[in-house]
């Protein structure tokens, strides 16, 4: 996999797009203690030196941020639908980026109201976690005991019932809450491209890195346009639209760090050339 990522390069520029639970940090029982291992921090800190970087997430912008902590990176949270630029000096930065997008700015009073909804009609169903990710909503079972998980999803969905303009999607022992807008990390995926200025153009390589469901919306966007790889990171083989896989966030941070002393090295080369 990463000679052909490395070959089909030539000439282009990466584009990095990262997930962050699954890809970036492992998965752990509490949301809030899912912690970015130092090694990765720095990992992805070499990586945006050379590449345009961006985290992809459902979680919260803010809260991710508060995991990942670099400053030279795009951010976009609740599955896309919040997007953020470099937050420092960076070379791929054009002016002042700050926030860059935001899909779903009407959805806020909505998503605090079935936040409360769901926190209330969820709290008699032990190890349920109501997490609010400012333009969607994530239900946890992780921590749910597997009898009780049919009760649950029941219950969201009677709350659901009064909200026709949200939807209900799954990831990893997670219900997400969602506005039914035509938008998704693929699209994200797309802004940040063209925000790059490389909407049309043939000379970038996109290459993306996820594990959930919601992250085929990207490795579908980047197999329709022809462009770019989709990396699957699963210990399991599955249905997906990612060209290659990795096995976990550990093998993630292997790949990350290979592409970058490839860089240093061709720079290198370059300069004595
Ligand atoms: O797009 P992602 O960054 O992958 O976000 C998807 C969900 O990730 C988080 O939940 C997942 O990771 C948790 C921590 O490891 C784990 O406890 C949970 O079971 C996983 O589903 C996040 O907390 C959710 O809000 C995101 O929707």
């Amino acid at each position: 996999m990463f000679e052909q990522i490395v070959a089909a390069s030539k000439g282009k520029q990466i584009v990095m797009f990262l997930d962050y639970d699954g890809t970036l940090s492992p998965i752990v029982e509490d949301p809030d203690q899912a912690f970015m291992p130092k090694e990765m921090r720095a990992t992805v800190r070499d990586v945006a030196r050379y590449f345009p970087t961006a985290i992809v997430t459902g979680r919260c912008r803010d809260k991710v941020y508060s995991f990942v902590k670099l400053a030279g990176l795009y951010y976009a949270g609740s599955h896309g639908m919040d997007i953020k630029g470099p937050s420092k000096s960076c070379k791929y930065k054009k002016g002042n980026q700050g926030v860059l997008f935001q899909a779903a700015s009407e959805f806020l009073p909505m998503i605090d109201e079935v936040y409360k909804d769901l926190v209330e009609k969820t709290k008699s169903i032990p190890g349920t976690k109501v997490e609010n990710n400012k333009f969607c909503v994530s239900v946890h079972f992780r921590c749910v005991d597997e009898k009780s998980w049919a009760a649950l999803a029941e219950q969201v969905r009677s709350v659901l019932n009064h909200y026709p303009k949200l939807e209900l999607t799954q990831g990893r022992k997670v219900l997400e809450i969602r506005p039914t807008i035509k938008w998704d990390k693929g699209r994200a995926l797309e802004f940040l491209l063209e925000s790059l200025g490389y909407a049309n153009s043939t000379n970038v390589l996109p290459v993306y890195i996820g594990d959930d469901r919601s992250d085929e919306d990207a490795f579908k966007v980047l197999r329709e346009r022809g462009q770019g790889f989709g990396i699957l990171v699963s210990k399991l083989p599955k249905e997906t639209n990612a060209s290659y896989s990795l096995q976990e966030p550990s093998e993630v941070k292997e790949f990350l760090k290979r592409l970058v002393d490839w860089k240093e090295m061709s720079q290198r080369a370059a300069k004595c050339a």
